[in-house]
C-alpha cells in the first residue's frame, strides 16, 4: 500500500495540493466529495439541502469503507468533516499515511471568502469557521501521522514538504 491522505478544514488545499502532488508522483488522485458527487449525481450543496448532514455523513462513511484494499499509488482527498466522524480517522490511517494540512482561520478566511459551495459556512462565515475550527483541529491532529502547514506558503513548496517527510518517492 503506497497511498497518501490529505485531511484538514474546508479550504486548507485538500483538492488543489492533492490534485498537483498527485501529478508530480505520478499517483492516482481521487476526492471522497468528487467520489460522493458523481455516485448520486449531485453537488455537495444540493445533498445537504435536500437530504441534510447526516444523510452526507453516511456516504462518506460508506465511500470510505469502499476504498478500503483497493488504493494503491494514490493521492486521496477527504471531505473536511469526514475524519471527525467517530471511527473514520481509523479507516483512514487504514488507507495510508495520513497529512494534515494545518490552516490558520485568517487564512482559510481568505481562501474562502466569497465561496459559495461550502453549505456548513453559509451565515455569518466568520464565526462558523471559528467554532468549526476550534472543535475540529485536536481531531485532524490526533488523526494525522504528519502536520504540514499551510499559511503563506505556495502549493509546490507544500508539495515538496509532503514528499520529503513521507519519503514516499524512496
Ligand atoms: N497554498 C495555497 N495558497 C493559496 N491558495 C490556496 C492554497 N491552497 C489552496 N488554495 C486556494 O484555496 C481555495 C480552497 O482550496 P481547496 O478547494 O483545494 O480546499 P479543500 O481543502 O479541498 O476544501 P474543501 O474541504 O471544502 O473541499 C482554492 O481557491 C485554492 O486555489
Ligand atoms: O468540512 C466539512 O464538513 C465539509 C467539507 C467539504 O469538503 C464537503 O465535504 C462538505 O462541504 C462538508
Ligand atoms: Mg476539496
Amino acid at each position: 500500500m503506497n497511498n497518501l491522505i490529505l485531511i484538514g478544514f474546508m479550504g486548507c488545499g485538500k483538492t488543489s495540493v492533492g490534485f498537483q502532488l498527485a501529478k508530480r508522483l505520478n499517483f492516482n488522485f481521487c476526492d471522497t466529495d468528487q467520489i460522493i458527487e458523481e455516485k448520486v449525481k449531485d453537488t455537495i450543496n444540493h445533498i445537504f439541502e435536500i437530504k441534510g448532514e447526516e444523510y452526507f455523513r453516511k456516504l462518506e462513511t460508506e465511500t470510505i469503507k469502499g476504498l478500503i484494499g483497493k488504493l494503491n499509488n494514490t493521492v486521496l482527498s477527504v471531505g473536511g468533516g469526514l475524519p471527525i466522524q467517530t471511527g473514520n480517522e481509523r479507516l483512514i490511517r487504514e488507507l495510508g499515511c495520513v497529512v494534515y494540512l494545518k490552516t490558520s482561520k485568517d487564512t482559510i478566511m481568505q481562501r474562502l471568502s466569497g465561496d459559495t459551495t461550502r453549505p456548513l459556512l453559509a451565515g455569518d462565515q466568520d464565526k462558523r469557521i471559528e467554532k468549526l475550527l476550534s472543535f475540529r483541529a485536536p481531531i485532524y491532529e490526533a488523526a494525522a501521522h504528519l502536520i504540514v502547514t499551510t499559511d503563506g506558503r505556495l502549493i509546490h513548496d507544500i508539495i515538496d514538504e509532503i514528499i520529503n517527510r513521507t519519503g514516499v518517492l524512496l
